[in-house]
């Protein structure tokens, strides 16, 4: 490609104001940008490849898509690998985890809302603002290509101005952007401008923080930016070896990836497809988040009493990758395991997704079963039958906005409210379905006060026979030492500013 030495995602993202205190220039070490005068007749006329998968992402994002569901087809089908199969990702991911900071820019450089132009050339401006802020592409090769990309999309008409406000956008650094943008007062309005999130959001991280300890007064704005700083970070991916069917060692010998410090069975991905790994295709193996790992082996290794059933049960399995390592611990410790899913379309998810390790069960003796079912209604039906519960409960996933970059700007606050009652639901029937001496996991990959302890100390109060355990000492490192910054127990809360996981929440309850 023309402009592949310009291609750089060692500095993929706006820089954070904190870089700049330091000393650090604006824009990758950049100062202010060439104006570049180039008029719209003499640009590129073609869409180049990555740029338009990127934007066919954006607009499948915007009819309802999820990127992470669509981005391997678009890919496929504009036949992109690697470097620029990489290259187009970030350049869509990125655009969108910082749509909210760079409309505030187009904005300004517009000289009109982001309401008034046309969600096509829109969306082209933005996958522009991002190559010119976020991405290191040279000032020109942004305005040529994104220039082209809007008279593919849009028409010759739309040249001039995609090409006046790339010129406008181009002609500030990204500090002093940050300057010109930021709303009067700070705190949580300036804050979601600058870290591009969504006002409620930003509030309601702030509140977790305060409300799960991790930050005082005195320390909440340097922790929350660092939070917010850590959504706009690209994941690494992470791979889970399932005990007994794979392991670590296998892992690091077909994948360029390096041992998980926090998961025993863990690798990181430094490169490559995770396809491309023989023990993730047939089902030996998988993408996981390392703090979901660490929440099925902590449920694993909870103590339970002398006589509870040895049946585990995940009651909201859906697509199935903590069902994953649980079944398998569970098959370690001569358990079963009930993956209960109320989607049939997810329950199909889980059944392919455990396909292996139910056969693994069988060949020793052992079950691994899927359920489509609603898990409110299992408490009912098999009341006390399960030695271990695992609920994943369905939440707002404030948790994981790292990883699923258009989550942020759909969720709502009202989704809070709506999921409450169906939380409490689940975990009680999950406390009905539980035998005595039996633990139950609540875990959430929200750290939203009122999907997590609220949740749990509601349900508590109905249900007097049940205590808190401290689930700290459960969660350990790769090597077994005890993590930091859990907080004052008895919950735990992950954090990705702190830990590099997804905010995964979990409390242990059981049954006396
Ligand atoms: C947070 S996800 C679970 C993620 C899963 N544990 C994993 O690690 O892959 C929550 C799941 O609960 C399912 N769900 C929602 N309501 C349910 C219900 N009443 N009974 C069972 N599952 C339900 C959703 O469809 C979704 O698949």
């Amino acid at each position: 490609m023309a402009e592949r030495e310009h291609h750089d995602r060692g500095g993929s993202r706006p820089q954070r104001r904190d870089d700049r205190a330091g000393g650090r220039p604006a824009s990758g070490g950049r100062g202010p940008r060439a104006r570049s005068a180039t008029a719209p007749s003499q640009r590129t006329k073609r869409a180049e490849p990555t740029r338009f998968a990127a934007y066919t992402l954006l607009r499948s994002v915007a009819e309802g898509g999820y990127a992470n569901l669509e981005l391997p087809d678009i890919l496929r089908r504009h036949h992109l690998a690697g470097r620029d199969a990489a290259f187009a990702t970030e350049l869509a991911f990125g655009t969108i985890r910082w749509q909210g900071f760079y409309d505030a820019v187009i904005a300004q450089a517009a000289g009109r809302p982001t309401d008034r132009i046309d969600p096509q050339v829109l969306d082209v401006v933005r996958l522009g603002a991002h190559q010119l802020m976020g991405m290191r592409v040279s000032t020109h090769a942004a305005a040529d290509q994104t220039v082209g990309l809007s008279k593919v999309v849009a028409g010759a008409g739309a040249g001039s101005f995609v090409n006046a406000v790339m010129r406008r956008m181009s002609e500030k650094t990204l500090e002093q952007w940050q300057e010109a943008v930021v709303l009067e007062g700070g705190g949580v309005d300036a804050l979601a401008v600058l870290h591009s999130h969504p006002q409620w959001v930003v509030s309601a991280l702030r509140a977790a923080l305060l409300g799960h300890g991790r930050a005082t007064a005195e320390t909440i704005d340097t922790e929350l930016e660092a939070l917010l700083a850590a959504d706009n970070d690209p994941p690494r991916v992470h791979l889970v070896a399932r005990p007994g069917l794979s392991d670590v060692d296998e892992l690091l010998s077909c994948a360029q990836a390096c041992k998980s410090t926090l998961s025993p069975h863990g690798v990181v991905l430094d490169s490559g497809d995770p396809g491309s790994v023989a023990a993730v295709r047939q089902g030996r193996a998988s993408v996981q988040d390392e703090g979901s790992q660490l929440v099925a082996l902590a449920l694993a290794a909870a103590e339970v009493g002398p006589d509870v059933p040895d049946r585990w049960l995940d009651l909201c399995a859906g697509p199935g990758g903590k069902a994953g390592v649980l079944g398998a611990m569970a098959v370690q410790h001569g358990a079963d395991l009930t993956a209960v899913e109320v989607t049939p379309h997810r329950a199909d998810l889980v059944r392919a997704t455990l396909a292996a390790l139910t056969r693994h069960a069988e060949s020793v003796g052992q079950r691994v079963e899927v359920r489509t079912a609603d898990g409110r209604d299992v408490g009912t039906d098999e009341p006390g039958a399960h030695g271990k519960v695992l609920v994943d409960a369905p939440c707002t996933g404030l948790g994981a906005l790292r990883r699923r970059p258009e989550a942020r700007w759909r969720r709502q606050p009202s989704d809070v409210a709506e999921l409450a009652p169906l939380q409490r639901a689940l975990l009680t029937s999950a406390l009905a379905a539980v035998a005595p001496g039996g633990v139950v996991a609540y875990a959430t990959c929200s750290p939203h006060v009122a999907e997590t302890r609220f949740v749990v100390s509601d349900v508590l109060k109905k249900h007097p026979d049940v205590e808190l355990v401290d689930a700290r000492p459960l969660f350990t490192d790769a090597s077994g030492a005890p993590l930091d910054g859990l907080g004052d127990g008895p919950y735990v809360q992950l954090w990705p500013h702190l830990h590099g996981t997804d905010a995964m929440f979990f409390a242990l309850l059981r049954r006396r």
